[in-house]
């Protein structure tokens, strides 16, 4: 995918790194913080928070609405106030605003309208629109089940029990968590169609409304109950994310070297948790102490065979490191990858083959063969787990470029000095 956009020389370890790193909040458990902040009952502080584009644009819509969303010092203090309309939300290329925003804008008095990236209008939205409607929205979409799109909000929302098909996103069943004790009966949402995609995003979705002090039932399976009632969201303290520690302990793991990663959470809902596991399996050593977690390369990178589907998000990382691995590694579960920020599973394998590797798309994943890489460009696609991968690739390849380095501004906007910093 040539275009205009800047080439990074991705820098290559001159041997085993050896760093510890403090990695910035978690952009899934802020802009959680955020919504619920948003229509809490009180003001609330949400601390740690990540800052980086997807974030913003989260701020952004909450304070188009008429919430208060105002920096204090490192945190960020939230003024509720009812949502209003009219307003326009820039969705960015964030799922978490395309779809936590919407349920909440239903609730607004006022028109709201959403648009965002090129991209975003080619994301996957409609199952959420279908089912705002029969909880009693009013949505114009121009038919399209797609952004942009206007949201004419009444001020309330009926709210009641929905069937919708989640296989495309998790995020379709949390945005109607998210606001679901604010609509008039609450909401029930049941999911039923293909499996449902990034379980983990799912509790800690129920793990954060339940920490606001509402009720949660989850004793049917794929069937959610949110109980009508207030949000308590005095504060909320961010996690690190560890999707993002995905790169830094790759680079321990495909140099040979040790990556401590700071206040690893003994206890989360993050998906980047099964990294423990995931890299341990592909040769890393893996220890969590008080200081952190640490990952030991042990000059043995293997190939895994893995269902990924809980855990999507990690699938760029989990392949660049399996294209430098001396076994095959075969990735499944994970069509819904094709309508993320970029048709990851086309990208990834385009991009491996570009370097001069062995890898094929599955329907649903990819295979990665063991096979000698070159240097060369490799697109990022405004992808900001492609960019990351490349990095990673670049550490034991010499002559990576990696394209638009700055698109890891979505969810890390300080990843090239980190990264610097770390394989130095
Ligand atoms: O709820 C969330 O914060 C997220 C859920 C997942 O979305 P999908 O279920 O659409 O993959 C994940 O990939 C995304 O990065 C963040
Ligand atoms: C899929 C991702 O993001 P989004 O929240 O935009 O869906 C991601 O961060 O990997």
């Amino acid at each position: 995918m040539p275009n205009s956009a800047p080439l990074w020389p991705a820098p290559t370890a001159a041997g085993p790194v050896d760093a510890t790193v403090s990695l910035p909040g978690s952009k899934s458990m802020t802009n959680r913080a955020l919504v619920l902040a948003a229509l809490s009952e009180t003001p609330g502080v949400v601390r740690r928070p990540l800052r980086s584009r997807d974030t913003e644009l989260m701020a952004a819509a909450l304070r188009s609405l008429g919430i208060g969303v105002v920096e204090s010092g490192a945190d960020w203090a939230v003024t509720p106030a009812p949502p209003r309309g009219p307003a326009s939300v820039d969705v960015g290329n964030a799922g978490t605003v395309m779809r936590f925003v919407p349920p909440l804008a239903a609730l607004a008095d006022g028109d709201v309208s959403f648009d965002g990236d090129p991209r975003a209008r080619e994301r996957p939205v409609g199952p959420l629109l279908e089912a705002l409607r029969s909880l009693g929205a009013d949505i114009d979409d121009g038919g399209r089940g797609a952004l942009p799109l206007v949201i004419r909000g009444r001020g309330r929302l009926r709210g009641g029990s929905v069937t919708l098909d989640a296989s495309g996103s998790s995020q379709f069943v949390s945005a109607l968590l998210l606001s679901g004790p604010r609509f008039a009966e609450g909401v029930e949402v049941r999911h039923e169609g293909g499996p449902l995609p990034s379980r983990p995003h799912l509790d800690m979705t129920v793990e954060m409304l339940r920490a606001a002090g509402v009720r949660v039932d989850t004793s049917r399976p794929d069937t959610w109950r949110v109980a009508p009632g207030p949000i308590k969201a005095d504060e909320f303290v961010v996690e690190p994310d560890l999707s993002n520690a995905a790169p830094f302990l790759a680079a321990a793991l495909v140099t040979g070297g040790r990556v401590t990663v700071r206040d690893w959470p003994r206890h989360t809902t993050q998906p980047g948790d099964a990294l423990r596991d995931l890299f341990a399996s592909m040769g890393g050593e893996v220890t969590l102490e008080a200081d952190g977690l640490t990952l030991r390369g042990t000059g043995r990178i293997r190939g895994i065979d893995a269902d990924l589907r809980a855990v999507g998000e990690l699938t760029p990382t989990i392949a660049a490191v399996a294209a430098l691995a001396d076994t095959p590694s075969r990735l499944t579960g994970i069509s819904h990858l094709r309508r993320h920020e970029t048709d990851r599973i086309a990208a990834l394998v385009r991009e491996i083959n570009a370097l001069g590797g062995d890898a094929e798309e599955l329907a649903d994943g990819l295979v990665i063969r063991p096979r000698p890489l070159r240097g060369g460009v490799f697109a990022s696609y405004d992808d900001h787990r492609m960019a990351t991968s490349g990095a990673v690739i670049g550490l034991a390849v010499p002559g990576v470029e990696v394209e638009d380095i700055a698109t890891t501004g979505k969810t890390l906007p300080d990843f090239p000095e980190l990264w610097s910093r770390v394989v130095a």
